[in-house]
């Protein structure tokens, strides 16, 4: 867990404990930025294999993240055998990730935040550095609980209700589910809008209506768009609905409206996923020197191997990767990015990258040890087993603000770290 200094765990009256903020937290700020304790592989239908594959991890946990997981909610209290128990706990609490891998799992801190279906935080899988991530969706003040919505798509309050009593045991008691009779049969009606108005536009950017009838399909967005403001402000749904409404303008050469609506889209999924969207560009940021190979490559962010004397493009990813990106240590994966080839193309050129990380903090007793912050923003640690242990460094060379290069980092398993947990513990190492 790093920077999780914007809130505390407390209890909620009616909810067991919860996430209350301690600060005012900005929109688009991370609140939460979490590794998962237990894990499911995607694509494990038997419910008897995932729950001995759930109980072996409760056990293989250190004492403290075993006891704060058996802390945890359990709205199935009444099985009999400790692997049920477990199961209830994960059931109660787990979280989607699904990244092609894990279906869901357990994070300490974010699975005691609780359901708002007008949440003001929105959890998302950050598969770039394997975690669990929480964005404010709009100011939060001091004392507020930060709460996000457990439920898939929006829909009407009776359909919420019977999910969440179904699925969580609990009655929603937030704003949205509060509202007097009128006012919320209204926001039903919006809600059901809203869903069926997803229904047409994804029918129609299939099967073609974006050439056929596009102002019908841009009608359907902008109403859309309307009913989405009035429901509230800052709703998750409104990026997607702003990228369908540029996918519509710009099949039919309107470049104007589609930059206009294209722009909503990223500011929206901006404040959505805060920081972690990194990589981008402004509109004109189009490099006009390039000749065309060049520019096709820069374009589909190709590798391109450097020529020499050429400056380093210190954002190419491919060449300066982040630590969940680099390459583990005898292993195949990943050998497309890594490799100038296919990675079965016996005449594939090996490549180089580099690992750069910036010096957060440092200490030098037994060892020099380092914090590291990569350019994911992902925060590591960096230990010296050299000879000298890191004496070889002159003091003068570790500051905090340096940069730290390791020359085709990979990723490597040390003999002490547990097996098949996820995103272990491999360091980097290099030459
Ligand atoms: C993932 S846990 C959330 C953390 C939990 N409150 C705790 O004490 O650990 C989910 C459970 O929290 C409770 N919960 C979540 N949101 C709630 C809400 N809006 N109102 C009441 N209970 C809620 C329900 O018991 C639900 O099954």
């Amino acid at each position: 867990m790093d920077d999780n200094s914007f809130y505390a765990i407390r209890d909620v009256p009616g909810k067991g404990k919860g996430l209350v903020a301690v600060q005012k937290i900005k929109k688009g700020t991370r609140i939460l930025c979490e590794e998962p304790i237990i894990i499911t592989p995607q694509g494990e239908p038997e419910i008897p294999r995932l729950r001995v594959t759930v109980a072996q991890q409760v056990d293989a946990l250190e004492p403290s993240l075993r006891q704060a997981f058996l802390s945890m909610r359990n709205i199935y209290p009444h099985e009999n055998s400790v692997e049920k128990l477990y199961w209830g706990i994960f059931q109660t609490n787990a979280l989607p990730v699904e990244n092609g891998e894990i279906a869901s799992a357990i994070f300490i801190e974010a699975c005691r935040i609780n359901h708002a279906c007008d949440r003001n935080g929105q959890k998302r899988w950050n598969d770039n550095i394997k975690k669990h991530t929480v964005h404010a969706l709009r100011d939060i003040e001091k004392g507020d609980e930060i709460t996000i919505c457990y439920l898939g798509v929006d829909m009407g309050r009776d359909s919420r209700m019977k999910t969440l009593e179904d699925k969580f045991a609990f009655v929603c008691s937030c704003r949205l589910c509060s509202l007097p009779a009128e006012e919320g049969r209204e926001s039903d009606r919006r809600l059901d809008r809203i869903y069926q108005l997803d229904g047409l536009i994804s029918r129609g950017l299939a099967f073609g209506a974006l050439l056929s009838s596009p102002l019908q399909m841009l009608r359907y967005v902008d109403e859309q768009v309307r009913l989405y403001n009035e429901q509230g402000p800052d709703d998750s749904g409104l990026p997607q609905a702003f990228f369908d409404a540029a996918q519509i303008v710009i099949a039919n050469g309107d470049l104007a409206r589609g930059r206009i609506f294209a722009e909503r889209a990223v500011s929206g999924w901006r404040t959505n996923s805060g920081s972690d969207c990194k990589e981008n560009t402004a509109v004109d940021e189009v490099p006009s020197e390039l000749e065309k190979g060049a520019f096709e490559d820069w374009l589909w962010k190709r590798f391109v191997p450097q020529r020499e004397g050429q400056p380093a493009d210190l954002r190419n990813r491919s060449s300066f990767p982040g630590f969940s990106d680099l390459p583990t240590d005898g292993g195949a994966d990943r050998m497309d990015i890594f490799q100038d080839g296919v990675a079965d193309d016996p005449h594939a050129r090996p490549r180089h990258w580099c690992f750069l990380a910036e010096i957060v903090d440092y200490s030098l007793l037994l060892r020099l040890e380092m914090e590291l912050k990569d350019v994911n923003e992902e925060m590591l640690p960096l230990f010296f087993y050299t000879e000298a242990r890191g004496n070889e460094l002159a003091p003068e060379d570790i500051c905090r603000g340096y940069t730290v290069a390791v020359l085709d980092a990979r990723h490597h398993k040390f003999r002490w770290d547990r097996p098949d947990f996820p995103g272990a513990v491999a360091e980097a190492t290099g030459n």
